[in-house]
């Protein structure tokens, strides 16, 4: 595991890919839904919902707690809620998912730089890296509204590439959404199995696998390729 791998850059997805964040997120969801009138939705339930950003899944929460669409106006308030106890919690429970930092330093050791592409916006992402003592581990942090398009458009991807100037590089996330963005950026994709989904895609991705060790094998045959 010494040989060099400069020029190699890895892009990780944030929820469910590098962090497990859902709990926080789940608070904070039902704290806006609950201050509403609304019925708190099940934590695990709430793993489901995440990956299309902060709105589309208390829309999805919303329909799941009143079993109907919400209006504009609820999803505005529900919103600024959430924002506000989020932005104050962020940190609360969210961890890294087993054996990524170690993977990440070792790769970093070798010359391979990283990236963080989120449907998250730019702002929380940083404010999350940053409160978990992570952000020296990343050379940039693109979210939903950094580029002109959020995942599964191909341009947070392509951001990531542009600014990390690498030769190589490989997407690691954990739904539908990440295989596709990186498809259509042209890159592989190595997809934890273990994050909060959807992966009905799985089978178009690189490679699919169930821990960061697993992974840390998979990725350094895709940079030395
Ligand atoms: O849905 C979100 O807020 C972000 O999810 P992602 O980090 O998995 O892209
Ligand atoms: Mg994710």
């Amino acid at each position: 595991m010494t040989q060099d791998l400069k020029g190699g850059a890895l892009i990780f997805d944030l929820d469910g890919t590098l962090l497990d964040t859902a709990d926080d997120l789940a608070a904070a969801m039902n704290h806006a839904l609950t201050d509403l009138g609304f019925e708190a939705v099940a934590p695990k339930e709430v793993r489901h919902l995440v990956g299309h950003g902060a709105r589309r899944m208390l829309m999805r929460g919303i329909r799941i707690s009143a079993d109907r669409e919400a209006t504009a106006a609820e999803l505005d308030e529900a919103f600024t809620l959430f924002s506000q106890y989020y932005s104050a919690n962020i940190a609360d429970h969210s961890r890294p998912f087993a054996h990524v930092l170690d993977m990440i330093e070792a790769f970093r050791a070798r010359g391979v730089v990283c990236a963080i592409c989120t449907n998250k916006r730019e702002a929380l992402a940083v404010q999350l890296i940053k409160s978990l003592g992570l952000d020296h581990l990343f050379e940039t942090i693109v979210g939903a509204d950094t580029a002109a398009a959020a995942k599964p458009d191909p341009a947070p991807v392509n951001l990531c590439l542009e600014r990390l100037d690498a030769r190589k590089a490989v997407f690691v996330g954990d739904s539908d959404t990440d295989i596709r963005a990186a498809m259509a950026a042209g890159l592989p994709s190595a997809i934890a199995d273990f994050g909060y989904g959807p992966l009905e895609l799985a089978g178009e991705a690189t490679a699919v696998f169930g821990n960061y060790r697993e992974a840390a094998v998979i990725i350094e045959k895709l940079l030395a390729a």
